[in-house]
């Protein structure tokens, strides 16, 4: 199950992720915001980092204007590591290297077309489990 969350600067760019995971039959939640109207994004890097570290979801989604904000707040949560990618190369490494469980994109950064193939990206590369990144991840969570 993938989190999804934004602010009102990511809005337009959640429903061209939300069409690829319907495409695609992957699974989702959608904790919001649900229209353009100005909101503040520390809330919805909550609502999804709280949905990770429950179990609820394996993995989030946040966007703001930048996916800079969001993931701010988002990485203050244990257990939460968020990236903002804006390629593919830079979605690839974290999951590789990091681990990441949430991914932060820009909607006004990436248009959808690239911001699409960075969500494929992410959702379709594992860990590689290699123990030097294992050993630093551990030293982020203590
Ligand atoms: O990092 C923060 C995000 O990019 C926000 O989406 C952005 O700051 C919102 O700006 P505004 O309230 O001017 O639309």
């Amino acid at each position: 199950m993938i989190a999804l969350g934004c602010d009102h600067g990511g809005f337009e760019l959640k429903q061209e992720i939300i069409a690829y995971l319907k495409a695609r039959k992957i699974e989702y939640k959608d904790f919001g915001c649900y229209d353009n109207k100005s909101v503040d994004y520390p809330v919805y890097a909550k609502l999804v980092g709280k949905a990770i570290q429950s179990g609820e979801c394996e993995k989030g989604i946040l966007i703001c204007g930048t996916g800079i904000g969001i993931s701010i707040a988002a990485n203050k949560m244990k257990g939460i590591r968020a990236a903002v990618c804006t390629d593919c190369f830079c979605a690839e490494a974290t999951r590789l290297h990091n681990d990441s469980n949430v991914l932060a994109l820009g909607g006004r950064v990436v248009g959808p077309g690239l911001a699409i193939k960075i969500v494929d990206t992410f959702l379709n590369t594992e860990f590689s489990g290699e123990e030097r990144h294992q050993r630093r991840i551990n030293q982020i969570e203590d």
